[in-house]
């Protein structure tokens, strides 16, 4: 049989595997196996994949097999396989993925600049103001303005897009929480799903779910579905109907709530253990922030800085190393059997990228608990992090949120000094890397440090 821990009868390693971080397990295991292992767990099987080579044989190479994503029951109920991130690979999922692709590849985001640009300055402004324990919200304010923007477009703003932004955070969090087998016992006994809906109060939660929010998601694609808005993606799928074998209105829409939700708290989290990595490591710290200064002098950077500025660049590929915010990435699952190493892998088996185990490879990356930016600067480079995932899942948004990142930390470093807080009696806070919340996102606590301008900030 294939190597992996065997566990229990029946149960497999099913008290093995926490419900929280599971990330680390999976990590604790990569050390006893050579890249992957598999186990079972209450008879569901996972292939857990911890080497990025391993990744490429499994993931890319054979993605035929190996793209479809679980089904879990109370996800169907809620979601009625309108969003793709969580459908299977079938023909809806190709036409909304396509849609993301044409307006996030590199070429297409040059449309989105502009935005971008005015979401960090406004960014900038507002920092001076925030208790530092409250950047993980303002950092979230931040990325899903910018993201809703560059949804539902420019002229979106306003009250109802603060408003919209706090309903769709609202419903992320409902739709997180019910992922979760512990949260629906439907998600651990699918058979209950014969039962009618008269007598399943969760397929009631389901359908409410899915016919409020189908009408809200309507609702906020409207202006860029009539033309009326001709900026940002809906707008721009608008335009694209043609092209687009029987994509469908209530299609668009989904895809725009589905980028949302993937892109909103990625994005800000990464930000996050930016500024704990610049308080932590000033020797980094003061080389970025001399290399933009040198660059941008006293103006704000911008994209056109972006070739002169390698170590911040590489600033921002360590981050995304040392703490990947989706750590195990999101579950890819075999849609038929197939070999690997002459061991059979069964349909329907879970394939994990523990991602947090590959970034912390230490043939790629030597010394992966230290923040060391000038390792993207030897040459030759090691490969850039695999934290976007695999194969014909790999995250759609992957240029977009390096843009966005990219960005925000330049304007970060321009603009502010970063230092570590003390307490009254003198005592240095040193913030720990260690201490997270999340579920299968690695967010970072809250923690106390200093900001002080070191600018002149353009209104
Ligand atoms: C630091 C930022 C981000 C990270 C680290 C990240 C990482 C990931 C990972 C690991 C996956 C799973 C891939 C797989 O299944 O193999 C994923 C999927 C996805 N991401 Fe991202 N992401 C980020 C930002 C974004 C943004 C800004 C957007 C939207 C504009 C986005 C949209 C998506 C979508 C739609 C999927 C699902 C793709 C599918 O199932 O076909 N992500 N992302």
């Amino acid at each position: 049989s294939p190597p992996g821990p065997r566990g229990l009868p029946f149960l497999g390693s099913a008290l093995d595997l926490p419900t929280k971080f599971v990330f680390r397990k999976f990590d604790e295991w990569s050390k006893l196996y050579d890249g992957w292992f598999t186990l079972s767990a209450a008879g569901q099987k996972f292939l857990v994949i911890t080497r990025a080579d391993v990744a490429v044989d499994i993931l890319d190479k054979m993605s035929v097999q190996t793209s479809d994503r679980p089904a879990l029951p109370m996800v169907r109920y809620m979601l009625r396989r309108m969003s793709f991130p969580f459908d299977n690979y079938n023909d809806r999922w190709r036409r909304c993925r396509r849609l993301a692709h044409e307006n996030f590849n590199i070429q297409a985001l040059d449309n989105y600049r502009t935005l971008y640009e005015h979401a960090t300055a406004k960014l900038l402004r507002r920092l001076p103001d925030v208790d530092p324990m409250q950047l993980r919200e303002e950092l979230t304010q931040f990325s899903g303005a910018l993201a809703y923007e560059a949804l539902y477009g420019r002229d979106a703003g306003g009250v109802n897009q603060r408003r919209n932004i706090h309903r769709v955070w609202k419903l992320l969090e409902v739709l997180g929480d019910a992922a979760s087998p512990a949260t629906f016992l439907i998600n651990l006994m699918p058979s209950l799903d014969i039962l009618p809906e008269s007598l399943s109060p969760w397929k009631q939660f389901g359908t409410r779910y899915f016919n409020e929010n189908d009408k809200f998601f309507m609702e906020m694609a409207q202006p860029g579905l009539t033309g009326q808005s001709d900026s940002g993606f809906v707008a721009s799928c608008a335009r694209m109907r043609d092209r687009t074998d029987g994509i469908s209105d209530a299609e668009i829409a989904w895809t725009s709530f589905s980028l949302y939700g993937a892109g909103v708290e990625t994005t800000p989290y990464t930000l996050h253990w930016f500024v704990m990595a610049m308080v932590l490591f000033p020797e980094v710290y003061q080389r970025a922030q001399g290399e933009v200064s040198t660059v941008a002098g006293n103006r704000p950077p911008t994209f056109e800085h972006r070739s002169k500025l390698p170590y911040l660049v590489a600033v921002m590929k360590e981050t995304l190393r040392w703490r990947p915010v989706l750590p195990a990435g999101l579950p890819h699952t075999a849609s038929e059997d197939f070999l690997y190493k002459q061991f059979r892998i069964r349909k329907g088996t879970y394939v994990f990228a523990n991602q947090w185990s590959m970034c912390r490879d230490p043939a790629v990356y030597p010394d992966f608990e230290l923040f060391k930016p000038e390792r993207f600067l030897a040459d030759p480079p090691p490969p850039d992090p695999p934290v976007f995932g695999f194969g014909r899942r790999i995250c759609p948004g992957r240029n977009f949120a390096q843009e966005v990142l990219f960005l925000a930390m330049a304007n970060l470093l321009w603009a502010f000094h970063f230092e570590k807080a003390t307490e009254p009696d003198g005592k240095v806070i040193i913030p720990s890397p260690d201490s997270i919340d999340g579920n299968i996102l690695l967010r970072p606590q809250p923690f106390p440090f200093v900001i002080t301008p070191r600018q002149e900030i353009p209104n």
